[in-house]
């Protein structure tokens, strides 16, 4: 694979966040017939942004299709952050809830920061908290969730055969939400991990490195072939909206990573779509999962 003059294995996200929820469906019937109860997740929506709009429908069809109950708290832009935090704080008191997401972005008013630690612990599922985040930056400290989007780099990763132990990571962007805990996550896993972000001077040199990539940048085909290793394994996190007359919308949505150029020299590439985006999905309902069964089963 990712010899000369061959073609990189496409990392099919979507075939492998369908097994995902398969195997989280099997678990909730089974949570369901030992205790009469599933896990539950509460979707908080503030605004009416279209793109959060979709995400949220999807999140809750995928909910559905698992058996996770799901609630969900839709208020207007111009709702105060106390409101947002009571909703939060209801959620938090309420035992058949055992997931909360508070869909971002927020509207400008509104402090994320504050808003996200007012979420419990315990019902954290995207793994947003700063105590969540804490923990797994520190060596014997496990953190209750991961973040969705980083762990589902990793689990791509896995579940398509790449061995972490030992290997160069470069991860490309240093968000809160991506970059910083998928260099944290890499690193659980063995990988020598590089962060390169906007002030890093000569990226490509240090991506050039790496076996291993995540593109994080939100910047559309930054990474061009001559940026990758033959052989490297390319996680694309992009989500740029790009102009496309063809399109409905009017435009389309492409990657960090310039797809068509570098899977002429990588070994393995995501595509975007069909890559990250539904791993994201599929590790929200296995966080929910997770935190309904601690609470339901107590393990
Ligand atoms: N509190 C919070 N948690 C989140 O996890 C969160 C959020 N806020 N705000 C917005 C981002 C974005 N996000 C995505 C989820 C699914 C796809 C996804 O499934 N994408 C499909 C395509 C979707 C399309 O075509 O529009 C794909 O890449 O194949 C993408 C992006 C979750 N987010």
């Amino acid at each position: 694979m990712g010899g000369r003059g061959s073609k990189a294995a496409v990392i099919d996200g979507k075939a492998i966040a369908a097994d995902i929820r398969a195997e989280i469906k099997e678990e909730v019937a089974k949570l369901k017939a030992a205790h009469g109860r599933v896990p539950g997740l509460a979707v908080v929506i503030v605004g009416s942004r279209p793109d959060s709009a979709t995400y949220v429908r999807m999140k809750r069809k995928a909910c559905d299709e698992a058996g996770i109950r799901s609630f969900h708290e839709e208020v207007p832009e111009t709702a105060t952050e106390a409101e947002v935090l009571k909703i939060v704080q209801s959620f938090n008191a309420d035992p058949d809830c055992h997931g909360i997401l508070v869909q971002l972005p927020l509207p400008k008013h509104m402090n994320e920061e504050k808003i996200l630690a007012a979420i419990s612990l315990e019902k954290d599922v995207d793994g947003f908290h700063p105590l969540n985040i804490g923990k797994l930056s520190m060596k014997g400290h496990e953190p209750l969730f991961m973040p969705c989007t980083p762990k589902g780099c990793v689990v791509l990763l896995e579940r398509s055969g790449v061995e972490l132990r030992g290997k160069n990571a470069v991860v490309v962007g240093r968000s809160n939400i991506v970059g910083m805990p998928a260099a944290l996550m890499l690193m659980k896993k063995d990988c020598t991990v590089t962060v390169v972000h906007s002030r890093t001077k000569d990226p490509q040199r240090i991506v050039r490195e790496a076996d291993v990539i995540i593109a994080a940048a939100g910047s559309a085909h930054m990474i061009k072939k001559n940026w990758v290793k033959r052989g490297a394994a390319i996680i694309d996190v992009g989500t740029n909206s790009v102009p496309d007359a063809s399109k409905k919308t009017g435009y389309r949505l492409t990657g960090d990573v310039d797809f068509e150029e570098c899977s002429k020299v990588a070994g393995k590439i995501t595509p975007v779509p069909g890559g990250v985006g539904p791993m994201t999905i599929a590790m929200l309902l296995s966080n929910t999962l997770d935190s309904g069964r601690r609470a339901i089963a107590g393990k």
